[in-house]
């Protein structure tokens, strides 16, 4: 188990010393186990978990746009990913991660105090409350998130909670030129604008990663309430 931790994670150009891979091999051995009661994840042969959990959601870490970050926010965390495999070997950044499921953040929550990533907080709510949260809206140098919602939706989610000069960083999979066609007004309109896409390929997959920068306020009507961006997206 230790080979495979460490010599997937060397394919990101990652060396995890010992403290990183004890807490990822315990928090994937514990999400595991919760996974019997509580749906986390479809995913449970632990070499895939790895490479598709572990390794897709690490891959930001060689964006200049994650290295200058301190505070990180991943809406719609799910399970914890993106935000605890890049919490986990980047123990200097502070995460927040937050879902609209409770019991999904209690796993994290439990696993977290268990096994000493000391790193997150995590949020409860739906993105369109906490971004209209001044404890929320603003604060972070970079917000991510993988498999939530559709671009303009998600840019409605996760723009209103980047500070002015930061980034959202959305993790998308291979064909994503009409999905960012679609969402090329709700950027504009949120105050984003799209700096360029990361084409991402291992042999496990081909990823995009959306690099999109905050270059204006967003304005204070957004996000709409609850329900609203997804029923019906800016377009
Ligand atoms: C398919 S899961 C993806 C989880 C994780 N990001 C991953 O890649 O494994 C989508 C997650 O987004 C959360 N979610 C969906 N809509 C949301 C919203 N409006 N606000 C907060 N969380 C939301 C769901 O509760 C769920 O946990």
């Amino acid at each position: 188990m230790s080979d495979l931790l460490n010599t997937a994670f060397e394919k990101i150009h990652i060396t995890l010393d010992e403290a990183q891979h004890d807490k990822l091999l315990s928090y994937m051995e514990g999400i595991l186990e919760y996974n019997r009661n509580i749906n986390l994840t479809s995913i449970t042969d632990p070499e895939e978990f790895v490479m598709k959990h572990y390794v897709d959601s690490a891959v930001i870490c060689q964006l200049k746009e994650y290295q200058n970050a301190e505070k990180i926010i991943d809406m719609g965390t799910g399970g914890g990913f993106p935000g605890i495999p890049l919490a986990a070997v980047s123990p200097e950044k502070r995460f927040t991660l937050a879902d609209s499921l409770k019991k999904r953040l209690n796993v994290i929550e439990n696993l977290c105090g268990r096994i000493g990533i000391a790193n997150v907080e995590t949020v409860h709510g739906r993105a369109e409350d906490i971004g209209r949260n001044p404890a929320f809206r603003k604060q972070y140098d970079l917000c991510v998130s993988r498999a939530v919602a559709n671009l303009s939706v998600l840019a409605e989610y996760c723009l209103p909670l980047v500070k002015t000069g930061g980034y959202f960083i959305a993790y998308k999979g291979p064909d994503i030129e009409e999905e960012l066609g679609a969402a090329k007004k709700a950027i504009r309109i949120l105050g984003g604008k799209t700096d360029r896409v990361e084409e991402l390929h291992t042999e496990m997959f081909h990823h995009n990663l959306i690099v999109i920068r905050k270059v204006s306020e967003t304005p204070s009507r957004y996000p709409r309430r609850a329900g609203t961006p997804g029923k019906s997206p800016i377009r």
